[in-house]
């Protein structure tokens, strides 16, 4: 049975981590939708005073906590509709040195939220996942693949009409803070060297718009347990260096710095266990829950002879952008046209 489309009318939704780059995205996109209001759910009230000046709409409301507190979560889910989760330690070097943080926030904050949102009987929750946690090598990977269990094992307890819980799982979202584009673009306009790690290093390369309609679509499209993959294409890193030095015309050599501290040559944004069971929906895949039920014989007992034969959905098996593509992709980046602006009026104003 085809399931009903989800409208986010007069819905209230409320987004914990809201004042990130993923959330601030997400906010832009869902007040077009015509929701009533968003509740931005984070610890940094600077970054909320700041967002509320930038937007001054009267449907965002702002709510100081953490979701490690269960008490400050589950007092601004009152009255809400659909959750999405973007809370999250996400940068692999800290967590690798404080693990238990990355586990606090990201594994119990999450539980935390889910609980909440059960409690409340909240429509839908989004939990935000990433190609880190298949496979995972570092502690923030790692505690975001528990993240993803957790959020699998409470949609598996819940009842059919209850809170639907869907994951979505990203690769890179280009030119995020901090991401190896304005990287290498600050590197471009400061006259110094390309540090390159591997040149033959692959990420998934995705917009934050892309980004965004996943969320749109996991609110619409998900079932309970469902893990929804967004396709990508990938490059090399190599390729992006080139590529970013044809667009600013740059003549900065490259520097190979060697692989960093928790990196993976490649990434995998699906299993193969989860690529035989995958459905294929043109743009995305949808992973459903394991229906497997809870006597562990089934688990230890039996194998799949289709998983033998599977491959991995990686970033070195994906579709690669072709050179020219990719320029393109980088053209069609508003962080891209910007910084290209920015260096026009400096040229225009230098005479
Ligand atoms: O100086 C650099 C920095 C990065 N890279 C390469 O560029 C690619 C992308 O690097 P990013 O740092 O942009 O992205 P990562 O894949 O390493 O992961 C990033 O995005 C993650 C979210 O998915 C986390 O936030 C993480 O901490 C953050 O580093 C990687 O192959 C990396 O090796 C370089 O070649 N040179």
């Amino acid at each position: 049975m085809a399931k009903q489309e989800v409208s986010f009318q007069d819905k209230t939704l409320l987004i914990t981590g809201g004042t990130g780059s993923f959330g601030n995205a997400v906010v832009r996109r869902f007040l077009k939708e015509g929701v009533a209001e968003i509740r931005i759910f984070s610890r940094d009230e600077k970054k909320q005073e700041d967002m509320r000046v930038e937007y001054r709409d009267p449907r965002l409301k702002f709510y100081l906590g953490d979701v490690r507190d269960f008490n400050s979560i589950s007092g601004a889910m009152r009255g809400v509709h659909m959750v999405f989760c973007a809370a999250a330690l996400k940068q692999v070097p800290s967590c690798e040195f404080h693990p238990m943080e990355a586990v606090y926030t990201n594994v119990l904050g999450t539980e935390n939220t889910l609980n909440a949102a059960i409690h409340h009987g909240v429509e839908h929750v989004i939990v935000l996942s990433t190609d880190k946690a298949v496979y995972p090598i570092n502690a923030m990977g790692m505690s975001k693949a528990l993240m993803e269990k957790v959020a699998a094992a409470k949609s598996r307890d819940l009842p059919p009409a209850a809170t639907t819980i869907c994951i979505t799982r990203y690769g890179n979202v280009m030119a995020s803070r901090g991401s190896v584009i304005p990287l290498f673009v600050q590197q471009i306009k400061a006259g110094q060297p390309l540090t390159i790690t591997d040149p033959e290093m692959t990420r998934y390369m995705m917009s934050l718009e892309d980004a965004v309609d996943l969320v749109l679509y996991a609110f619409r499209h998900g079932r309970g347990g469902d893990t929804l993959v967004q396709k990508a294409p990938a490059v090399t890193i190599g390729q992006l260096a080139t590529a970013l030095k044809s667009i600013f015309k740059s003549t900065s050599p490259i520097t190979i710095i060697g692989t960093r501290h928790g990196e993976k040559k490649h990434e995998a944004l699906l299993t193969r266990e989860e690529m035989i069971r995958a459905e294929d929906r043109a743009g995305y895949y949808r992973i459903p829950s394991d229906a497997r039920d809870l006597n562990y014989a089934i688990y230890t007992d039996m194998g799949e002879h289709a998983v033998t034969g599977a491959a991995d959905y990686t970033s070195e098996n994906t579709r690669r952008l072709s050179d020219s593509e990719l320029v393109d992709l980088l053209m069609s980046l508003e962080f891209i046209q910007n910084e290209l602006r920015t260096i026009a009026d400096l040229e225009t104003r230098a005479g």
